[in-house]
């Protein structure tokens, strides 16, 4: 690390459906920049005064950032993290961004068994949890990787099921889908760099009991 790395506290964001919340968050305990909106087109933006920086990534890509030490800390979903699974430390249960990952099948597709699944085809943005998960239930099938409106591919015959998030249900509602299996929750999680976690342990941990202090109060209203 430079001493200019060493004077910055470098903060991944997730572009998208966390970065409200999450910027919302960290400016209740004083960690703000001006110009930092969603409407922004800017990737860096740096509180002098404070020695923040904060980056803006593609929500898959924010641990990478982390692992690698672009960033020091960040904020992610718990789906993306079990996707990517990177080397990094997962400090907060952050309790907002609540969703949670699941298998689904249009309903004309509806085994009796589980194991009746066997050599379908997956569509899903989340291929590592997909293989780990059929894998776990001892079922063959092929994984198809896609990188948005998962739910499309039952409904043209890309794939006869999906793994994806659901949050409300209302798509797979509308898409005549059914859950056929809970894979796990997911929420979004304050991480760390593992280097950074140990250098700028003072500002890290600080921040760290302050966002548990903050979500065990419920968090921001
Ligand atoms: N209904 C929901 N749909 C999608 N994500 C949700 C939902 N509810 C909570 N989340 C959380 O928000 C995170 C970011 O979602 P978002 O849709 O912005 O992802 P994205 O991959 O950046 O989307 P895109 O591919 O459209 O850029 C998800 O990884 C998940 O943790
Ligand atoms: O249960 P619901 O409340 O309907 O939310 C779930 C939907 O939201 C997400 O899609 P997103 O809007 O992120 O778009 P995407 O398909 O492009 O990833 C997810 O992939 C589901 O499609």
């Amino acid at each position: 690390m430079t001493s200019s790395d060493m004077e910055y506290l470098t903060i991944a964001l997730p572009k998208g459906k966390l970065f409200e919340p999450s910027v919302k968050l960290l400016a209740e305990l004083g960690y703000t920049a001006e110009g930092l909106s969603e409407n922004s087109r800017k990737l860096v933006i740096v509180n002098e005064t404070k020695k923040i920086k904060f980056i803006i990534t593609k929500t898959a890509d924010l641990p990478t950032y982390v692992e690698y030490g672009a960033a020091d800390i960040g904020i992610i979903g718990k789906d993306v993290l079990l996707e990517e699974a990177k080397h990094v430390y997962e400090l907060v249960d952050l309790k907002f961004g609540y969703c949670r990952l699941m298998v689904a099948v249009p309903q004309a597709l509806k085994q009796e068994k589980f194991s009746d699944y066997a050599h379908m085809r997956v569509a899903t943005k989340y291929p590592n949890i997909a293989e780990r998960f059929f894998h776990s239930m001892g079922i063959q099938v092929e994984i198809i990787k896609l990188n948005g409106s998962i739910e499309l591919a039952p409904m043209v015959g890309l794939a006869e099921m999906i793994v994806d998030i659901v949050e409300t249900g209302r798509t797979l509602k509308e898409n005549q889908l059914i859950e056929v299996a809970q894979i796990e929750p997911a929420t979004a999680r304050f991480i760390a760099n593992r280097v950074s976690f140990k250098m700028k342990f003072d500002r890290i941990n600080q921040l760290t009991k302050d966002l548990q202090e903050l979500v065990t109060r419920g968090g921001v209203k």
